[in-house]
């Protein structure tokens, strides 16, 4: 349930909701005056951990009913949605998953119109059915990086609001078909820090997959069956490491299904270590893991066109790590400073420079990725 202050308004008439709302706006589930460890209100340990001893709450906490999650129900309803669900993970952080899942939305959503109709007619066909029909890829980007949300910045959505109606919480929208929710579209300002423990980031993004009107202004257009997916691809940018939200969003996807994910490392030992653990991680939970994407590969020089490969492939980088475990390598893409300054403009990288050589990499790993889950 929304616990947003809504006022008695007509079918989709929008409120935006106030930037302090998020304070509001999220399910209780850790007390103000919880202890530290806290279980959160919704645990099965709620009011029996050690830490509850001597908490005010622990009464009311023993005794709240507990069983099977009422959300997940509405959870599957929404999701049902939604064709693929892919998640973008890392083990080290800073190793640009936000950056390529917003590039991946990008490309995904408008690769099949602009994009293709070139090529087809470069190509010197007509358009034909099967372009007509990708034309109309719908892409939703869930940013559930809850303490380091970069998504709103680098697709150019900074400073923007959440609206609410009455079918739930509007996503932002970069364009017709590509829209994106991030906690950073509820927090007062691009400075404010968020300091949560697990239950509430559970909380939150239980709200993203519950509350969310993904589909937002679809139905009325289009006379697909209420069951029958309408967005084609969600891309969930993920903090780094296996941590709450992990657990949370994988938990949550249980039921819907996840279509896999994507890993991304730098082609340094030290980065490959951790993504051990992500690969781990997905097995131990039953996620297919799509392959593995190797970003800042190579670096060469503009002023001298010197190539030097900035973080060192010590153990043979991301592709001898898939040749040992059986994965797919999705491809390398090089460093390029450019790449940078797109995201804090909020540009797509691969429009800015179409003839860059990162942007024939990240055009040939979206490619890849495309092909595995189409
Ligand atoms: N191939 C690249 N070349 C140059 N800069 C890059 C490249 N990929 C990403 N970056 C830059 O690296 C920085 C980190 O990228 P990004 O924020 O996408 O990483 P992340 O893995 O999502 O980070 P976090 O773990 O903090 O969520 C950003 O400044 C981004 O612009």
């Amino acid at each position: 349930m929304l616990a947003v202050q809504q006022q008695p308004t007509p079918a989709l008439a929008s409120t935006a909701l106030p930037a302090d709302s998020i304070a509001r706006a999220l399910p209780d589930q850790v007390p103000e005056n919880a202890p530290a460890h806290c279980p959160g209100t919704e645990s099965e340990q709620a009011g029996k951990a050690d830490a509850c001893a001597g908490c005010p709450n622990q009464d009311a906490c023993a005794s709240a009913p507990k069983g099977p999650d009422p959300d997940l129900p509405l959870i599957k309803e929404r999701m049902a949605r939604i064709k693929h669900k892919i998640l973008i993970m890392s083990g080290k952080g800073g190793v640009g998953k936000s950056t390529f899942t917003a590039q991946l939305g990008w490309a995904f959503s408008s690769r099949f119109s602009g994009h293709l109709d070139a090529a087809t007619e470069e190509d010197g066909k007509h358009a034909g059915e099967e372009e007509e029909e990708e034309m109309e890829k719908q892409v939703a980007i869930m940013d559930i990086d809850i303490c380091g949300p970069s998504i709103p910045t680098i697709l150019g959505l900074a400073g923007q609001s959440i609206h609410s109606t009455s079918q739930g919480w509007s996503p932002v929208y970069v364009s017709d078909n590509l829209c994106a929710m991030s906690i950073g579209f509820l927090l007062p300002s691009a400075s404010s820090a968020v300091i949560w423990r697990g239950p509430k980031k559970n909380g939150l993004i239980k709200q993203f997959l519950k509350d969310v009107d993904w589909t937002a202004g679809l139905e009325e257009e289009d006379s697909t069956p209420s069951s029958e997916p309408l967005i084609d691809y969600m891309l969930i940018d993920t903090p780094p490491g296996t941590s709450d939200e992990h657990l949370s969003i994988v938990s949550y996807l249980k039921e819907s299904g996840i279509t896999g994910a994507i890993l991304l490392t730098t082609p340094q030992e030290v980065s490959l270590q951790d993504v051990r653990k992500e690969i781990s991680f997905c097995r131990k939970m039953n996620v297919p893991i799509l392959g593995i994407v190797e970003n800042m590969a190579g670096f060469v020089c503009p002023s001298c066109t010197g190539y030097s490969e900035i973080f060192y492939p010590s153990t043979g980088g991301a592709k001898a790590l898939c040749e040992e475990l059986g994965l797919n390598f999705l491809g390398s893409i090089p460093l390029d400073p450019r790449i940078g300054k797109s995201c804090d403009l909020g540009v797509s990288f691969t429009d800015e420079y179409p003839d860059s050589p990162a942007t024939k990499a990240y055009l040939d790993v979206i490619e890849s990725v495309r092909r595995l889950v189409d």
